[in-house]
């Protein structure tokens, strides 16, 4: 069984006020027998980790630095910094990195892995253009950029890792993928990773993000390979995302073989 995870992406917004009244809020009213997480601007972890503890409101950074251990790297955070401050998980290779920072697949596979060196969870995001799709490259895009992971850091990285499934053309656009295309591109990443690892693709989240609103999450949820959410806009008001988190209470996660 794969226990649902909602992620809310804070991206850059906020304040410090404003994260600790949204941080409070979530960690106060979420629903059991999920995961829960919050990636916040930077600043505000490791305060809003001291503000939640014991609340079971996990934390998450939305980048880090490829480079491991310490050194003269002006800006750069380490995965061991995010770690020392209580995040659990770590954004790699989201959509906005790759367009705004020219992150390369190979880029975000060190990332990767220096997360797993620290003992964070990655969660690798992948997703396609609207001109990809439209020219029939999904499986080919994602296909990429799954590979390049799994050539540094294998299949048994996975063990400790997530997958978000973010078409680029339904971020901020309120254009959510429909409940098909999402299940389509989570069965083909899975079939992937089953390839390498029948057990591990099965144990393995695949969550999906892009314009996701309590209004449309339970038909995404619904759908077989899809293990959660990753959420931005309607990450920045509690009541919506408690909503999405309500949601993933009500339709847990089922076991892949089932739908075999
Ligand atoms: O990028 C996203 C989450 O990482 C999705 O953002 P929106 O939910 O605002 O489309």
């Amino acid at each position: 069984m794969r226990r649902k995870l909602v992620a809310g992406n804070w991206k850059m917004y906020g304040s410090r006020s404003m994260a600790s009244d949204l941080a409070g809020a979530i960690g106060a009213n979420m629903p059991a027998e999920i995961d829960v997480a919050v990636f916040p601007p930077l600043p505000y972890i490791a305060t809003l980790r001291a503000q939640l503890v014991g609340s079971g409101l996990q934390f998450g950074a939305q980048d880090l630095s490829e480079r491991e251990g310490q050194g003269a790297f002006t800006g750069d955070v380490s995965a061991a910094m995010l770690a020392d401050v209580g995040a659990n998980y770590v954004l790699v290779g989201h959509s906005e990195r790759r367009k705004y920072h020219g992150e390369s697949n190979e880029c975000v596979a060190r990332k990767f892995a220096a997360a797993r060196a620290a003992g964070l969870t990655p969660i690798l995001c992948v997703g396609e253009t609207r001109q990809q799709r439209d020219n029939g490259e999904t499986e080919a895009v994602i296909g990429q950029q799954l590979d390049a992971v799994l050539k540094l850091n294998g299949i048994a990285s996975f063990d400790t890792a997530l997958v978000g499934y973010e078409p680029v053309w339904a971020i901020g656009s309120g254009e959510t993928a429909t409940p098909q295309q999402a299940q389509h591109v989570h069965a083909f990443i899975r079939s992937k990773l089953e390839k390498e690892d029948i057990s591990i693709a099965r144990r393995t989240r695949l969550i999906y993000g892009g314009s996701v609103t309590a209004t449309n999450v339970a038909k995404l949820f619904a759908q077989a390979d899809v293990d959660g959410a990753l959420v931005g806009g309607a990450a920045l008001t509690a009541t919506d995302f408690l909503q999405i988190c309500v949601a993933a209470q009500q339709t847990p996660c089922a076991p892949r073989h089932q739908f075999r």
